[in-house]
């Protein structure tokens, strides 16, 4: 023992060298650890993300209310977009709610399908991550809460956790929406959540409506306008939509798009009257084109429609294309247009037939003509032998539509989504391949409004 005690300084630096060595050793992997566990729990202090994918808003909203809770209870949310969620994120995050809504049949919104395409068709080790799903929709479809559902089988596919089970919400039901919260509550521990509700309905008075297509072998549509019965117009952007509840069904309420700007001093609607097989008239559209005397109050909310206003694209050449009551959206964003003196607009739209179908025909001509809406294409599908629909006049017009994307122009869909986005989408994908047209909806510059 007494043999290392040395007054040899040689041998007491080369053992004191000995323990320093002997220390890095041990201490450079612990540091190493160190630094990977404080990393990894950065990464979980980081806070949570909470991703949407909506198409006309409700799960954006539902997602902010969402946000707003948890950081109420303390807890850091990012708010995004699903299809802004890479493959790092997914695997660098431990806890994700996802508040998704479900279109076409059973299928993401187009806030979602980037994700979908991307990542859902792919297998990830998702272990560390916890998860809900909030799944919107209308249990009037087949599909009810499709993309929702597939995309909680996939996340458990791939190892995550759920930490509740996915709530479904059958057209904004109230009480679902209750159960997202209380479980949210629960999790971040607060009772304190700030009030959900949305807007209260307001009372507008029926002030004009006539009818746009006399003599149309289609289904009549008419041109409402509304004001609000007390109180100033409330502001709203182009892109807008509102909600009406009719009296026959006010649990229900129907969605239509705004077709003016808050410059016209009045709400204008274009509201097709759906009839049933046995006769009868839609609830909303039969009592809003027919039953509801001028005058008469209609509960009306506005809604905002971020993903089709025109935000940043006020600046860039538009190309609006839509068809059928689509015009209404489209309408909106060009009154507008003229309105900030922007007329590098191209209008492609289609319908049945000129002669009574042209809804805003006159008004659309003079624009034309002084200008302010530099192209107007028509399509009329039953003016001619063979049927013509807007997608293959976009075909046509591929060259000029090249040059006016060149140029920087964002393209707005706005009508069905039956036939005429699908077709106008396979249109675009032909003319500019798949890949640009998704970089062109990622830089919000290929935004729908369909239904
Ligand atoms: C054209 C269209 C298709 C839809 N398809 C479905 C569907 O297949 N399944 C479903 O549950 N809901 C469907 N819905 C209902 C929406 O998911 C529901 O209205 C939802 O609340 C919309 O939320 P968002 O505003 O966040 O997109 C559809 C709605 C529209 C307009």
């Amino acid at each position: 023992m007494t043999d290392i005690v040395t007054h040899d300084t040689t041998r007491l630096a080369l053992t004191a060298a000995g323990f320093v060595a002997y220390g890095l050793t041990c201490l450079v992997p612990w540091l190493r650890a160190r630094r990977k566990r404080a990393g990894q729990a950065g990464a979980g202090t980081e806070g949570w993300i909470v991703a949407h994918a909506s198409q006309t808003g409700n799960g954006a909203e539902l997602a902010e209310q969402t946000a707003a809770t948890l950081r109420l209870a303390g807890i850091g949310v990012r708010v995004c977009e699903l299809s802004d969620l890479t493959q790092q994120v997914l695997q660098g995050t431990e806890r994700i709610l996802f508040v998704v809504s479900t279109y076409g049949e059973g299928d993401a919104p187009d806030a979602g399908a980037g994700f979908a395409g991307r990542l859902m068709t792919r297998r990830l080790a998702l272990p560390h991550l916890h998860y809900a799903v909030l799944a919107l929709g209308d249990r009037a479809y087949t599909q009810f809460c499709g993309f929702g559902r597939a995309l909680d089988a996939w996340l458990r596919e791939q190892g995550a956790q759920p930490l509740f089970d996915r709530i479904e919400v059958d057209r904004s039901s109230a009480q679902a929406i209750g159960q997202w919260r209380q479980q949210l509550s629960h999790l971040a521990g607060t009772s304190d959540a700030p009030d959900w509700s949305a807007p209260a309905f307001a009372p507008w008075r029926l002030a004009a409506r006539r009818q746009l297509n006399a003599g149309s072998a289609g289904a009549p549509v008419y041109h409402v306008e509304l004001v609000p019965v007390e109180g100033a117009l409330p502001p709203w952007q182009s892109g807008d939509l509102v909600q009406v509840a009719a009296p026959g069904d006010p649990e229900r309420p129907r969605e239509y798009s705004i077709a003016s700007v808050p410059a016209d001093g009045r709400v204008h609607l274009l509201v097709r009257l759906h009839r049933h097989g046995d006769g009868s008239t839609g609830v909303a559209s039969g009592w809003l084109c027919e039953q509801a005397k001028i005058g008469a109050t209609v509960a009306l909310r506005l809604r905002q429609h971020r993903r089709f206003r025109l935000e940043e694209n006020a600046a860039r050449p538009l190309v609006l294309v839509g068809n059928g009551s689509g015009i209404a959206g489209l309408r909106g964003h060009l009154r507008a247009r003229i309105q900030a003196g922007q007329g590098r607009n191209w209008l492609l739209f289609g319908e049945r037939n000129a002669l009574h179908d042209l809804h805003y025909g006159q008004e659309l001509h003079a624009w034309h003509e002084a200008g302010m809406l530099e192209r107007l294409d028509l399509a009329f599908s039953r003016d001619q032998p063979e049927r013509v629909y807007v997608q293959d006049v976009l075909r046509r017009q591929a060259p000029a539509l090249a040059e006016w994307v060149r140029q920087g122009a964002a393209i707005y869909v706005c009508g069905s989504l039956d036939g005429m986005a699908g077709g106008v989408d396979a249109a675009l994908r032909d003319i500019f391949g798949a890949d640009q047209v998704e970089a062109l909806a990622a830089q919000g510059r290929y935004r729908r409004d369909v239904y």
